[in-house]
């Protein structure tokens, strides 16, 4: 995929991009029961041959980049991106940001903890979304967490995030995630503004 995919997004009308957003909220849900429970069996056999016809009904949907809606609709907390945590921002500007998660079953490490590969994909969503709010496309060059305790699931989680530093193409991030009082996780991170014809 070329940079062409950058200009070329279409976004849904209201009823159809609504209705996707409902689908990948029941994909979320779906996610959480498939994790939390020990199905015997013949009930997964039966379970799994129902979502491949179901994955199957899409078939004829198929899109390329630049007409999915997944990950595109930016109106949406999760911006219809499953693989992504739902972010609700309470606070936003082009330098700060603030808001509220819940990590659920589908993100569990062991023990209670959220997966140590989930907590940087939450902050390069943070950061990515601030780092391109009024300001051209960038990307991820680099991003280091600091876990400070763990990270529970099944709670409201608060984070934020704040640009420290613009320079040239260089945007410089920090952000942290928090259990109440307890920080759990920090981070920093920077992002590069992308020169034209860089995907
Ligand atoms: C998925 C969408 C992504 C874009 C979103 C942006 C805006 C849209 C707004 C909202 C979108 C909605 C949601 C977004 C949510 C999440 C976003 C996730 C973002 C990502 O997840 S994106 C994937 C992971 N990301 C990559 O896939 C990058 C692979 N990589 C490259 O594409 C290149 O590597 C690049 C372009 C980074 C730089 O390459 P380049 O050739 O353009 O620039 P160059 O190397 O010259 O660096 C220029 C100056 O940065 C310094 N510098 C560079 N790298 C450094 C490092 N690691 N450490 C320290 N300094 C570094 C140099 O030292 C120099 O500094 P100086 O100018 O002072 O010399």
């Amino acid at each position: 995929m070329t940079s062409s995919a950058w200009a070329a997004q279409t976004l849904a009308d209201q009823e159809t991009g609504t209705a996707f957003e409902h689908l990948i909220g029941s994909l979320r849900g779906l996610q959480d029961s498939v994790t939390s429970t020990r199905p015997p069996a013949e009930v997964a056999l039966a379970i799994a041959a129902e979502l491949r016809a179901v994955a199957h009904r899409l078939d004829e949907f198929g899109v390329g980049e630049a007409d999915q809606l997944a990950g595109a609709q930016m109106d949406y907390p999760g911006r219809s991106q499953a693989c992504v945590p739902v972010l609700d921002h309470t606070a936003q500007s082009a330098d700060e940001v603030r808001g509220t998660l819940q990590l659920s079953r589908f993100h569990l490490g062991r023990n209670g903890a959220a997966h140590g590969g989930v907590i940087p994909l939450v902050f390069d969503e943070i950061f990515g979304r601030l780092a391109g709010t009024d300001r051209p496309r960038c990307r991820t060059a680099f991003l280091h967490v600091d876990y400070r305790e763990i990270t529970p699931i099944g709670r409201r989680l608060d984070f934020t995030g704040r640009v420290e530093r613009v320079d040239g193409r260089k945007i410089f991030v920090t952000g942290s995630l928090a259990d109440g009082d307890a920080v759990v996780a920090e981070a920093d991170a920077l992002f590069v503004v992308l020169r034209e014809g860089q995907p």
